[in-house]
This record gives C-alpha cells, structure tokens and sequence, in this order.
C-alpha cells in the first residue's frame, strides 16, 4: 500500500474510533457526567442547579430551565457570566446548555457517515470494486498514478484484477467493455473539465478542448466533409501533397541513407512527415511546413513542443508554439490582401488551404462569441499538433515491427509490387520529375487486407492514444447505467482507455502479441468485437476528425517505403512507450538501415 493513501485509511480508522467512542460514551455516561464544563462565577448554589438540569435534559436553554423551575430567574442571575470549558466561549441565559457535546456528536456522526459509510456502503458507486483500498474516499492514490505518469498501467492492472468496471476515486468510474463504451462515448456525455486544461490554445475553444456538445457539433459539422475518407480519396489536392511529400521530399532522403549505408532515427523523421502532410493540407503547400527540407529546425521544433506538451494553458500562451501557429495563420491573411498570380515560392504544386479556407468561411457566415482569427488559429494547432506526433508514431511502430520480420517485410512487397501504378522510386518514368509520377488511388491502397491488418495491429498494440479519455455522466432523474451499475448519479468522471480495451483477451488472444493475422483470419464471429473495441481513434460524436487522413497518409507511406525498401534495426533502445496521452517511445528514437 502506498505510504499516504495508507496513512489516510489509519486516519479516518482512528477518526472513526474516537468518534464511536464519543457517542457511547455521550449515550451511557451521560447521568453520571459531572457538570464541569461550566465554570460559575456567581454562585455555588446555581453551579448545583444547572448540573441537575443538565443532566435530565441537556438541550435545553439555561432560561428554559430556570423558568421551569422557578418562574423566572432570580435577580442578577440575567447576567450570568458563565465560560464553557469546552470551547471557551461565553454562555449566556439564552445558550442550549450542553449543545456542544450534542453537536460534536451529531457532527461526528454526519461527516463518518458523509465521507466514510456513505462512499464505502451507501454510495451507488459503492457497488463498483475499488482500484485501490482508498478510492471510494479519496484521489489522492490516482491523482498519484497520474503525476507519476503510471495512470495507463495502473487502470490496466485494475482491470485485470478487478473485471470492466471499477473505481479509482470518489467519483471516478473506469469502464473496460463494449457496452460501457457504448454507453459512455455515444450517449449523452460531455467532456470532463481536465480537457479545457491541456488542449485549449490561445484561450479560445475549440474542438478537442470544448467541454459542452453543443457548440462542439456545430463546429464538427463545419470540417467534418473535408476530413471524410470519400473526399480524402478523391481530393487532387491531396494527391499533389502525396506526391511532393513523398517523392521530393521523404525518398531523396532515404535514398541518400540507403545508399551510404547509414542509419537513421525515424521517428524524428515521420514526425516531419506528418508535419508537412497536415499543415499543406491546412495552410496549401504555398504556406504549409517544408520539414522535411530543414531537418536541424525541425529538431528544434521538437524539443519546444516536448515543453509546450507539458505546460498548462496559462504558461502556454504566447509561446514558441502559438506564436509559430499564428504566424502561419497570418500568412494566410496576407496572403488574401496580395495578388496572388504570381507561381508559388519553390514548391513546384501549388494546393488550396482546404482546411484554413473552409473553418474560416464557416465561421465568417456562422460567428459566435470567439475572435474568428484565434477560433481558427486554436483549431489549426491541435490539428498541428495531432497530426504529425500520431501519425509519426504508428509509421515508426509499424517499422519496428516489420523490422524484426523479414519475410513479412517480403509477403507486403509482395502484395504492393501490383498496384498499378507502382509507389517505385525513383519514378520509372524516363526523365520525369520523381514527385511527378502518377500513384496508385488511395482507394486501391486502402483495400489492400495486409497493409491494412499490419496497420490495424499497430494501431492496436502500440496505440499512440492509450490514455483514459474523461466524459462526465448526465443529470438524469434515475441516475444512468453503465454496464450494470445502475443509479450511477451525474457530474462522475468515467473513462474508458484504449490500451485497456486492446488487451481483452476474449476478442484479442495473446493480446501482448503483435500479430497481424489476427485480422486476416479472426475466428468465427470474432471481427465484429475486434472491430468494436478497436479503439485508437475513440468513438461516437467526439470521435478523432482526422482519422482518415492519418490511414491514408499511414497506408500511403509505408506502402511506398517497403515498395522500395527493406529495413532492419540498427537500435532500439528505449523503444517502450511512454503511456503519455500521445505516447512516444521512451527513448525517442527508433534508429533503422534502409537496405534498397
Ligand atoms: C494515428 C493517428 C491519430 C490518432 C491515433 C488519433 C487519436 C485521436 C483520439 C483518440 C481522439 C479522441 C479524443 C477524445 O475523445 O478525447 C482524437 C480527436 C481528434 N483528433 Fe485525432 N488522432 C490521430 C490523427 C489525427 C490527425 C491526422 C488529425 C488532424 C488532421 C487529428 C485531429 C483530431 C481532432 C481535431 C480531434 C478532436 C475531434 C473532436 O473532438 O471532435 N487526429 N484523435
């Protein structure tokens, strides 16, 4: 048991026994007690009578009894000055006489059964099995796990131990199962406060930080078309990314360290892959990062997001990363005083800003109470932010795995060499630009089952969203039922984690094992549970916008890489993940040889 958690039970243990003991003895000692607690600075006589009162009947007031007893109280007793030895205080004529051994009672009474018999007994939630001995009366334990950065393990091993549902605090539910998950994600819930914390930019709402449904689905409804997989698939503007992402900038890079026979860490690497995927699909390529070209900038662009990551939104503010974001914001807004005939700066493609373009125009014809241009620009950046650190992180997974199987490396290339046309590099086109070589539909890559079951795995086992995602029950009359706890009461944080789901090992057998063929051969009747407790992008209203641009830039990249290439890893220390709310793995890096 943990030290404090541990001393906080021995405390309300001996609270508990003090307070027992204090109204036993109130109940049985009473007749006997001496009146002592007054001190009587009149008479002697008057101390004698007052005990006997107090004793047959000890809440009344001193004027009450002396008016029972005498009709009135003799002359010059109005004024008695008497001085409770308890507390101290003065007590006149008007004052219950013995109220204060009555009131520590009651009180001790109330708050035992408030904070002690209440939540460990009574509680609807006292029905759900504690995380921790502590839980039901305290978030110490948890609020622990969660600074010492251990929270996703720690409800992992809860959930093992303890079955779908269980308690880490007071009013804290944690839920492992599909129809807790239906119950919680696609139902009336909103967001637990702990969001507008950390996913705020600039103040100002926006999608992944709003708390209330409400105004979250009006701005949904604005980017959810642009980010559909139907308009992903078809949009030329992300096929001109694709191709100048890929081909100009990615491949020239691995091509040099394939042939040099180098290594190279890759996370950093599909990091700025992201990056310049996202942001030219936000800003156009005119205003979107060129990373990938600028390798020593983006490190340190890395290492100010590692701070930014950890900074509440007050010590944010103004800093590296908004000020970065809004610069490229404000670009766009210069960009539409100019006369923009003149061809692009050196990108040779020149694509629409189709995210900036469309949230800005929705928001013109739809304001509301936030400053269009800081409404924009705190959207923008958590999809910055989402956008290259997710997408990085699978990429880099998916290598690390098809690094240690060679043959799996060969059966892909296998299933990838007949796309028509090949993701080849350098093109095969003679004398043509390699970025200007046509690629296969994303379409035809998208419905390729083994690429999609190794990603899926990864997805699975390595998710780069393993954390709990808080919502809060509603306000309903009867209270809500989550997983057959009934009358659970609004305003309790309740959370399910993917990490958590995607051990279950009824739907995933050996789920520690990564394993793509789970998804090309499920057992009978097995996919549809796989599918439903699938979760690295969330589910229901709230669910991740961009979950279809990170498949079709994930397939994209690691069809065209192991078109190309094979790999085989150089080092893989500290490989782990580090179970943050993005988890990385521990040691940054994942350090590979390309072999041609
Ligand atoms: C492998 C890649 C990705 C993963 C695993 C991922 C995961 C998630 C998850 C789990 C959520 C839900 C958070 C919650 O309910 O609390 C989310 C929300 C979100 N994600 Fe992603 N994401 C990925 C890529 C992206 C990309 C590429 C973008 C943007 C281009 C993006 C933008 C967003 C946005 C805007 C939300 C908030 C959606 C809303 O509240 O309606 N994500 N993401």
């Amino acid at each position: 048991m943990d030290t404090l958690p541990g001393l906080l039970v021995f405390c309300a243990g001996f609270y508990v026994t003090i307070s027992i003991w204090l109204l036993l003895k109130s109940v049985f000692t009473a007749r006997q007690i001496p009146f002592t607690n007054l001190e009587i600075h009149t008479s002697r006589e008057v101390d004698d009578r007052i005990m006997i009162l107090e004793e047959s009947a000890p809440t009344k007031t001193l004027q009450d009894w002396w008016s029972c007893m005498h009709g009135k109280p003799p002359r010059g007793l109005e004024d008695l000055s008497l001085t409770c030895t308890i507390c101290l205080q003065p007590v006149t004529m008007n004052s219950p006489v013995h109220t204060l051994r009555f009131t520590i009672v009651i009180s001790s009474v109330g708050l035992i059964y408030k904070h002690l018999l209440y939540p460990y007994w009574f509680s609807p939630l006292a029905k759900v099995p504690n995380a921790h001995v502590s839980a039901p009366i305290s978030t110490t334990w948890i609020e622990r796990q969660r600074t010492a950065g251990k929270e996703v393990l720690t409800i992992y091993a809860a959930h093992q131990k303890h079955g779908p549902v269980v308690r880490l605090g007071p009013n804290e539910l944690s839920v492992n199962s599909i129809t807790g998950l239906k119950t919680i994600y696609t139902g009336a819930f909103e967001k637990h406060s702990w969001y507008s914390d950390f996913f705020v930019n600039f103040h100002v709402d926006n999608l992944v930080g709003m708390a209330h449904n409400q105004p979250h689905a009006r701005q949904k409804r604005m980017l959810s078309q642009i980010y559909s997989k139907s308009f992903l698939h078809e949009s030329s503007d992300v096929r001109e990314i694709s191709r100048l992402v890929l081909f100009r900038r990615l491949f020239p890079i691995i091509h040099r360290t394939a042939t040099n026979g180098d290594a190279i860490n890759v996370l950093p690497l599909f990091q700025a892959v992201g990056m310049d995927f996202v942001s030219a699909y936000l800003f156009g390529t005119k205003h979107g990062t060129t990373y990938l070209d600028q390798l020593p900038e983006w490190s340190i662009w890395l290492e100010e997001y590692e701070r930014f990551k950890y900074l509440s939104r007050q010590d944010r503010r103004g800093g590296f990363i908004e000020t970065w974001c809004l610069a490229l914001c404000r670009k766009m807004q210069d960009d539409e005083d100019e006369d923009d005939n003149h061809p692009p700066n050196d990108i040779p493609v020149h694509t629409k800003a189709v995210v900036y373009d469309q949230l800005y125009t929705s928001l013109k014809k739809m304001p509301d109470d936030r400053p269009i241009d800081l409404a924009v620009a705190s959207e923008l950046l958590d999809h910055l932010v989402a956008g290259h650190e997710t997408t990085g992180v699978t990429v880099t997974y998916i290598m690390f795995e098809l690094s240690k199987q060679p043959d799996l490396q060969d059966q892909l290339r296998r299933v990838l060499l007949p796309l028509t046309p090949k993701l080849e590099y350098p093109s095969t086109m003679d004398g043509a630009e390699p970025f200007l070589a046509p690629m296969p539909s994303p379409a035809e890559i998208d419905a390729l089952p083994l690429l999609d079951a190794i990603v899926r795995e990864t997805l699975r086992l390595h998710v780069p969203t393993p954390a709990p995602l808080p919502r809060v029950t509603p306000n309903h009359p009867s209270g809500t039922t989550i997983d057959g706890f009934d009358h659970i009461p609004g305003g309790v944080r309740v959370s399910s984690s993917a990490y958590t789901l995607h051990r279950i090992p009824d739907v995933y057998p050996e789920p520690l094992e990564w394993r793509p063929e789970r998804w090309l051969n499920p057992g009978p009747g097995k996919i549809q549970d796989m599918r439903r407790i699938f979760w690295p992008f969330g589910s229901g209203g709230r669910m991740c916008l961009g979950s279809n641009f990170a498949l079709q830039e994930i397939k994209l990249v690691v069809a065209a890489i192991y078109t190309n290439y094979a790999t085989s890893i150089v080092d893989d220390e500290g490989i782990e993940q580090d179970h943050a709310f993005i988890s990385l793995p521990k040691g940054r890096k994942l350090v590979l040889n390309f072999h041609p």
